[in-house]
């Protein structure tokens, strides 16, 4: 990394958004190179930690740096730029199948250890923990999260508004949540008046003391929560869920974040999938112990394990598992045509693109017949859960959203600092044996918080700092101002945590001037119902929210008004200084690399990367006084807004335009712009010819792009795709990459 330079890390990361950085970064890079701005690389993909783990194991050759670790260094620092791809959140089956491929290619990386017992079994395992789920964004999010719909996006999404289904009165499809006994019923929540140490433990009712955290330390001002899930009411929950949806006649589905709640939600699912198949358990239980099976994984652990037993016993299991499905409701499918179900992998229906996508239909899921159909969404925790229903109710009300005349609803989120939840897996645990779960001041032996618990129920212990929380008032404040929007805090005074947070949040509105802005707080529902009525009435709300409603409101209003979170602007305004952009507030979407390797064409739309560069490019010239990025900053936007009007977006059938051919108008309009800017000359010149060589080529790379469509093609590896092959694919058009070499001579 150059020091001199003005600097962009761009990230490489997993699947689709990988396949579409090798043809876009040589793009971004000639247009970059001439204003002085360099773009580094920096490989946080799953492939690329993996190996970063074991490097006693591997030649120097094939030895990488710990690029992720770098990366969250690198957010301390006033000068940061990066900008964030979406990345894979393994689950413990993509990680094998990452291992496997990588053994495969000559790293002699160890097998997963599904059930460790030696010291180094469980020492790998604990280093492949460090791979698993939600990996890389709790270490990159070193500021809050500012997501919207840019003005431009939101135009085109009302002059071409995608499909919506419609929603009937006669609905059945509905949320079931637990109403006692989970993580809301019994949580207890503090505010520091000081900085102190605390362990967690457990005192079991034999007697016994059980260390489960150490030591966590804690700042002045800091918000801690204790709470749990009781295995007992959440079993009970699902019988009776269950059983509802087979006596009601309607089809049952459930819904976790597997991938950022690392920890628990696997457990919580498992729970469910052993119920379910309660009868097949109780006859086989022992069996599936003996051979490792763990349902927290979902069904396809399960039926892998039964692969390894003699047919006899095989087809015995099979069959007692299909005879459950005789007293069960249907099950809501992933992929009907593959007769995969909501229960193959926790990490396959993921709540915060699931819930939209059921909205999005009416309410409806798949069924194993191909058919949508009602649906029961179950998620157990009721925290957040409710504001799933209230939509329902508003659908079933006023009927589906017209994303032609529906107002926007842009997020300020608290994230810092692992804020919340979602910084909470190294302190939950499975609780052992029944006692009293405590946290306890180190130095002076006080308890702080207790909670008794039993065997099998979750516990665990959220923190958020101070400087975290000043920080998200101070931008939820700046976004209202700059906006014009009102701005709603979704916090519950019924919650013990939010109750917290609500008291600071009154205390730091105090230190801005608030005068002729419109900033209320209210508890989720009515602040779901508030912002609602008025998304129908045309009319703009922002909602600030804490760190898991920014999750899964960011995609929810998105899915609504633009049919995909991949087309918001991600802000994180580093509390550093520093700035980094993610691309979208989606994910990596596998469907596509599998459409990619069998038929040529990427329907992964790099918008998100259009404008979060945009932005990026903005904050270098603000920050290092480099007139020509501002320029570059105010043309692509530009660009990308002719890219929109001119509906040069990917085709997601094979043979149209795709991803490709998307970045290729982009890049011709972006250096139109700029040869037709009149502020810096210089620049204008040096872009003309490439505006005119991109003009002129249109018609031969148009084609180039398109003759390559409809075969199948090799990238040599889905989790380390090989380079040659990749960019090969990528970069299929001859006339467009002399046009860009030409750029950077
Ligand atoms: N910030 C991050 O790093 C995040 C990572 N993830 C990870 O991504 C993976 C998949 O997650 P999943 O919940 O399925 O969500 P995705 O957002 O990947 O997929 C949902 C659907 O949205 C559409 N979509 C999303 N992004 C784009 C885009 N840029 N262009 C076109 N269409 C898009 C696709 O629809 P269609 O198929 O119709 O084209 C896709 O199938 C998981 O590994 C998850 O952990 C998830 C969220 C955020
Ligand atoms: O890190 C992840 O697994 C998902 C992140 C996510 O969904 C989000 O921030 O919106
Ligand atoms: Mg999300």
């Amino acid at each position: 990394m150059s020091a001199q330079q003005p600097t962009i890390l761009y990230t490489l990361t997993d699947e689709a958004p990988r396949l579409a950085t090798a043809s876009f970064l040589p793009i971004v890079r000639s247009f970059t190179a001439p204003a002085g701005i360099l773009v580094d690389e920096t490989d946080i993909s799953v492939a690329a930690r993996v190996l970063a783990s074991f490097p006693e194991r591997l030649t120097d050759a094939q030895k990488v740096p710990d690029t992720l670790a770098e990366l969250g260094e690198k957010t301390l620092q006033a000068d940061a730029n990066i900008i964030k791809l979406p990345n894979i959140s393994a689950s413990v089956g993509q990680l094998i199948a990452c291992i496997k491929e990588l053994q495969g290619k000559g790293y002699a990386i160890p097998d997963y250890p599904e059930d460790p017992k030696t010291d180094e079994e469980k020492d790998i395992r604990a280093r492949y923990a460090k791979c698993i789920g939600s990996a890389v964004n709790p270490v990159l999010r070193e500021g809050n999260s500012d997501r919207r719909a840019p003005r431009a996006v939101k135009e085109y999404a009302r002059k071409n508004p995608h499909s919506m289904a419609e929603w009937s009165q006669a609905s059945r499809s509905h949320v079931s949540h637990m109403h006692r006994g989970d993580f809301y019923a019994g949580e207890k929540s503090l505010t520091l008046d000081a900085a102190c140490d605390v362990k967690m433990e457990l005192t079991t009712q034999s007697g016994q003391t059980i260390v489960l955290k150490p030591k966590v330390a804690l700042k002045a001002g800091e918000i801690i929560d204790s709470m749990f899930m009781s295995k007992k009411a959440l079993v009970a929950f699902y019988e009776k869920e269950i059983d509802d949806a087979f006596k009601t006649g309607v089809m049952f589905s459930l819904h976790v974040k597997a991938t950022m709640m690392k920890v628990s939600h696997p457990i919580v699912f498992g729970h469910c999938v052993k119920i379910f198949y309660k009868d097949a358990f109780a006859k086989h239980g022992k069996l599936f112990e003996e051979l490792g099976v763990n349902v927290n994984n979902g069904m396809a652990n399960l039926y892998e394990k039964v692969e390894t037993l003699p047919q006899s016993m095989r087809e015995e299991i099979i069959k007692d598992l299909h005879a459950c499905h005789e007293g069960r409701p249907e099950l809501a499918m992933v992929d009907s045509a593959k007769g995969i179900t909501n229960f193959h992998s926790p990490n396959d229906i993921i709540v915060d693109a699931s819930m939209p996508a059921m909205i999005r239909n009416g309410g409806k899921m798949w069924g194993a017949d191909g058919r949508l159909k009602d649906v029961k969404a179950v998620m157990p925790e009721s925290t957040f859960a409710r504001i799933y229903q209230e939509m329902i109710n508003f659908c079933k009300w006023h009927g589906n959203f017209d994303p032609r005349t529906m107002g926007t609803v842009p997020n300020v989120g608290l994230m810092a600092q692992q804020a919340e939840e979602y910084g909470s897996h190294d302190k939950t645990f499975e609780i052992q044996e029944d006692g009293v779960a405590n946290i306890v001041d180190l130095a002076t032996g006080k308890v702080l918080l207790s909670q008794n618990v039993e065997k099998g129920d979750i516990w665990r212990m959220c923190q958020v700092k101070d400087a975290p929380i000043r920080d998200w008032v101070k931008l939820a404040v700046t976004r209202a101002r700059n906006s014009g929007m009102p701005a709603v805090f979704w916090l519950d005074p019924y919650r013990p945590h939010e109750a917290e947070l609500i008291k600071k949040v009154e205390t730091y509105l105090k230190d801005h001037d608030t005068t002729g802005l419109n900033i209320q707080i209210m508890s989720q529902v009515r602040a779901m119902r508030y912002t609602l009525e008025r998304v129908i009435r045309g009319l703009d709300t922002i909602s600030v929210t804490g760190n898991i409603l920014r999750d899964y409101l960011t995609d929810l209003f998105p899915i609504m008004e633009l049919g995909t979170s991949a087309k918001m602007l991600s802000i994180v305004p580093l509390m550093a200084g520093g700035g980094m952009y993610e691309t979208g507030a989606g994910g990596s979407a596998p469907k596509h690399v599998l459409q990619l390797v069998e038929e040529n064409h990427l329907r992964w739309d790099s918008l998100g990367e259009f404008l979060a560069l945009a932005v990026s490019l903005e904050d270098l010239g603000l920050k290092t006084g480099n007139a020509q990025a501002k320029i570059l900053a105010q043309t692509l936007d530009a660009a990308t807004g002719k890219l929109l009007e001119n509906n040069k977006n990917p085709s997601p059938k094979t043979g149209q335009l795709d991803n490709r051919g998307s970045q290729f108008y982009l890049a011709l309009y972006w250096a139109q712009a700029l040869a037709a800017q009149t502020d810096d000359a210089a620049l204008a010149a040096k872009f003309a010819p490439l505006a005119d060589k991109l003009a002129a080529g249109e018609q031969a790379i148009v084609a180039e792009l398109a003759a390559v469509q409809g075969k199948a093609v090799d990238i040599g590896g889905y989790y380390q795709p090989d380079l040659d092959k990749l960019n090969a694919v990528m970069r299929p058009s001859k006339t467009l990459n002399a046009a860009l070499a030409t750029m950077q001579s």
